[in-house]
């Protein structure tokens, strides 16, 4: 069968690999052997004819299945391949010249069988293009009738389609048992099926009319009359499309009015019509013939096959439409398309983008025309109103930007990021441009690009600017209301323009105070809140503030604190002027956001004013009244502790004004003090030793007098008496070291009350082993082991890791592993293969299959014995040699005499080693 590769490739399925495998020449050879495993007609039949049987497929099931010395003949419109016991004759069976040639090979002879396998195809002359698939099979027939024994058999391929009762019809008039049947060889998306008609009534006399086409079927057209309906036309061409696209849809068999037949059409009315697609649908191939000797077509086709777009890809496509797949039809389609432009029928893209740009030319003329034209009075009015429209727009849009400028400016100027100078400048010379919004956070009022620690005294410093704008006098406050009265009117005009035209109007001087004051009361109470807020929610701020030098001002005093500090800050204003620090007053209002490099410096000078304003405060306040202190601050200090510490100090909270220059240094002593002691109580006495066991926390705690005296700090003597000791240790905390102001600190947090009491345990409590009772050292000296800092889980975990670290084979072996590994797979993977052959042999009856399957796997899985290698001795004839001793066949190993001698040996032993096992 002359079917190209590209289109058989659909087909390389199982049976496809199978025929190859069992040396079949086409697949379609397991659909005669299935037919013949049904209805056995092979095996009886001593002649049997093959009418269209190229390449000959059925014929080699056929010379297997048949007694030897069967008659076989094969006839076709292509050569058939010699096959032994086969007579072969290229024939048109439609043909009388065929017949006659059947005729003179069968001589007195009838056919046992008959086979059609027929189906129009490309790759050979298509003399009888008229001729459709069932006419053929009507031919078959034919021939049949006239040479089949009586009781034959008739196998047929038909198509399943209208004609295909009708086929069915003729059948039975002339068969006793017809049936129809579809291989599972044969493809489900293929309409094809087999008849298999037995029992041939061998009639005298058959009707002519039984075997002409032209009674048999008759065609109808169902889409006459559809041609003038574009939207039928177009709803005919999808349907067609989608079943060509689509063909398991015909799977029980194509619908009523679409076609079977073998039919073309020339490749022109293909390229020129509109309906191409139903064209590819009901054609088998288009074809460069003209019948009508039109000459257009003519001229077409000369174009068409001239023309480099028609590559032989395209000329293999047009034969075959019957084969082509979805991408294929694509191609054609688009090949059409160039085609049309190349003949002329379409324009093609350059000439349809002149022809648009010589509609814009002719447009833009026609409108410079019109231009030209004198003006009438209307359209000079209807073009002024556009024009003021325009600008009227423009303005609008202006304004509202420049007021939407101004508001962000006030804002900056409340929380302190821009001067009041800033303003009067940038107001003076029309607008603040400079400034950008990224600045602003404008869910808390607080920038965003500075820490919460900072915004406190930036807020500060808005309050300062807001006063230097009222001391300014007419020209700044001017600015100022103008600006606040812009930011009150936001609201309103940001997403409204029909508000615009109130821009103008500004409010009267009292009504921007009242609306200043309401919102900075509004601005500070969120500050507050916000305070407040990030104060509760992360309880590390305290500690962090005090790292930058706040000294936990918020936390442990409280927000109140902020307006005392402003109260402080506002008088150590002029106070900072009066000493000279002629910078202090622009401290605020130089700092610039974009001028980082000032930052640091500007960091320092306000930490050196909180420190002055917190001394300051202390020594005003000499303590803390608990209405100053934070909520937390304050259920801390309402602890009993506190008050009894207090009531016995009688100087508040903190007994002597201190600084956290004071804390750092107490805490300094502390620590010396703490060393001192302990140095003492290692190289003293042991009755100093002793002594300093016992009394050592006091020394630490209580110093003597005179010593505080000379270092001038106020050290607590924490123990009176004997008796209260347990009470005092307990209840005598005051916060007068940094060490204990550190550790109040932690107990606020959960955790850190937690630590506090694991750290407070003190292996090193007891210096002297004489001060420990001897129960708890004879514990010690069981219990005191190196602590290891890892877990004992840990360490299992490690070792574990470790074994199976060892336990990994090295490289070189695990590869040989795997080599083997594969080999065995690719082993086992060929005898699945061999033995899925077996399995599928049609002509193996199901017991041998087993058995052959079986076998196969066994053999792939036994293990191949290891090849042995010879020992060959270096003596005589072998001694000296190089390369393979005589007579030596495989693998060989030379070895001298004493060599042998000792491996001998070596085996000895290990037998009796393993001998001496088993008698013990
Ligand atoms: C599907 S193939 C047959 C395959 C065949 N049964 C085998 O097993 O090898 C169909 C064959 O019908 C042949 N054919 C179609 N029309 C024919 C005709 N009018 N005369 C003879 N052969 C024809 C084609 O040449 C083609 O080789």
């Amino acid at each position: 069968m002359g079917v190209s590769k590209k289109h058989a490739k659909g087909r390389l399925d199982k049976f496809y690999h199978m025929a190859k495998e069992q040396g079949y020449r086409a697949r379609s050879a397991f659909k005669l052997i299935q037919l013949n495993k049904k209805y056995a007609f092979l095996e009886k039949a001593k002649v049997l004819v093959d009418l269209c049987a190229a390449p000959g497929g059925w014929l080699q099931v056929a010379q297997k299945y048949m007694p030897r010395s069967s008659i076989i003949i094969g006839l076709d419109l292509a050569p058939i391949k010699p096959i032994p016991g086969v007579i072969t004759h290229v024939e048109d069976i439609t043909t009388p010249k065929c017949r006659a040639t059947l005729k003179g090979e069968l001589k007195t002879w009838k056919a046992d069988v008959f086979l059609h396998d027929g189906a129009p195809n490309v790759g050979v002359s298509w003399i009888q293009d008229a001729f459709t698939q069932n006419e053929l099979t009507l031919s078959s027939l034919k021939l049949a009738t006239e040479f089949l024994v009586p009781n034959g058999v008739f196998v047929t391929k038909v198509f399943r389609s209208k004609d295909y009762n009708k086929l069915l019809w003729v059948f039975n008039q002339l068969f006793d048992n017809v049936e129809a049947t579809k291989p599972t060889s044969s493809r489900n998306v293929s309409a094809e099926i087999f008849v298999v008609c037995r029992g041939y009534k061998a009639p005298k006399k058959i009707d002519p009319r039984l075997l002409d086409s032209k009674y048999v079927f008759k065609e109808v057209d169902d889409n006459a009359g559809d041609e003038n309906d574009p939207k039928k036309v177009k709803d005919r061409q999808n349907q067609i499309l989608n079943d060509l696209f689509h063909p398991e849809r015909h799977r029980d068999g194509y619908a009523d009015g679409a076609t079977i037949l073998y039919t073309t059409t020339p490749v022109s009315e293909f390229v020129r019509s509109s309906d191409h697609i139903a064209i590819l649908a009901k054609n088998n191939a288009l074809t460069f013939s003209n019948p009508s000797n039109d000459a257009q077509i003519a001229n077409d086709h000369a174009v068409i096959t001239t023309s480099t777009h028609t590559t032989p890809q395209i000329r293999i496509d047009i034969g075959d439409l019957r084969n082509l797949g979805k991408k294929d039809f694509k191609g054609l389609i688009k090949w059409r398309e160039t085609m049309r432009i190349v003949l002329g029928v379409d324009k093609s893209k350059e000439e349809l983008r002149k022809a648009k740009e010589e509609a814009v030319k002719s447009e833009a003329a026609k409108v410079e025309e019109d231009k030209n034209k004198p003006d009438t009075e209307e359209s000079i009015a209807a073009e002024l109103a556009q024009q003021s429209e325009i600008l009227e727009n423009e303005r609008k849009k202006e304004k509202r930007k420049s007021r939407e400028r101004k508001a962000k400016q006030l804002l900056r100027l409340r929380l302190g990021m821009a001067t009041p100078m800033d303003i009067g400048l940038e107001a003076e010379s029309g607008g603040i441009d400079g400034l950008q919004h990224d600045d602003y956070d404008d869910g808390t009022g607080v920038s965003s690009r500075r820490g919460g620690a900072a915004s406190l005294f930036e807020v500060a410093g808005a309050r300062k600017a807001r006063k230097v704008v009222k001391e300014h006098g007419d020209g700044a406050s001017s600015v100022f209301s103008a600006q606040t009265e812009n930011l009150d009117s936001e609201d309103e005009d940001y997403n409204s323009d029909d508000l615009n035209d109130s821009d103008g109007i500004l409010d009267s001087d009292d009504e921007t105070a009242n609306r200043l004051g309401g919102l900075e009361n509004e601005i500070d109470g969120l500050y507050s809140d916000y305070l407040r807020r990030k104060g509760e929610r992360d309880p590390t701020l305290v500690v962090k503030q005090k790292n930058a030098g706040k000294a936990a001002f918020e936390e442990w005093y409280g927000v109140e604190w902020e307006k005392k500090m402003q109260g402080l800050e506002d008088e150590s204003k002029p106070r900072a002027k009066n000493s000279g620090d002629g910078d202090s007053d622009s401290n605020d209002s130089d700092f610039s956001w974009d001028d980082e490099s000032d930052e640091e410096e500007r960091q320092s000078r306000k930490r050196k004013n909180d420190q002055e304003i917190f001394d300051s405060a202390i020594e005003n306040d000499g303590g803390l009244s608990s209405a100053a202190l934070s909520k937390k601050a304050r259920v801390f200090f309402d602890n009993p502790l506190f008050k009894i510490a207090s009531a016995s100090s009688n100087s508040g909270m903190f007994q002597k004004e201190m600084t956290v220059s004071d804390l750092i240094e107490d805490e300094l002593d502390e620590d010396e003090a703490i060393s001192k002691a302990n140095k003492n109580a290692k190289n003293g006495s042991k009755e100093d030793k002793k002594k300093s066991g016992k009394k050592r926390n006091e020394d630490i705690l209580s110093d003597s007098d005179d010593e505080k005296d000379k270092k001038g700090k106020s050290f607590e003597v924490v123990r009176t008496s004997k008796a209260d000791e347990d009470f005092e240790q307990t209840n005598s905390f005051v916060l007068d070291t940094a060490a204990k102001y550190t550790m109040a600190q932690q107990v606020i947090r959960k955790s850190g009350k937690r630590d506090l009491i694991d750290d407070a345990f003190n292996r090193y409590a007891f210096n002297d082993p004489e001060d420990l009772p001897p129960w708890f050292s004879a514990d010690e000296n069981r219990h005191n082991k190196i602590n290891l800092p890892v877990t004992k889980e840990a360490v299992d975990l490690m070792k574990q890791k470790l074994r199976a670290m060892d336990a990994r084979p090295i490289k070189k072996v695990a590869e040989a592993k795997f080599r083997q590994r594969m080999r065995a797979t690719n082993r086992l993977e060929k005898a699945k293969k061999k033995a899925s052959a077996v399995a599928d042999d049609e002509d193996t009856p199901e017991s041998s299959k087993l058995k052959d399957a079986a076998k196969i796997m066994a053999k792939a899985l036994k293990k191949k014995p290891k090849k042995e290698t010879k020992v060959v001795v270096a003596r005589h004839s072998n001694k000296g040699i190089k390369g393979r001793p005589k007579g030596v066949k495989g693998r060989y190993k030379m070895v001298d005499g004493v060599m042998k001698k000792e491996m001998k040996r070596a085996k000895g032993k290990e037998k009796a080693a393993k001998k001496g096992k088993r008698n013990k």
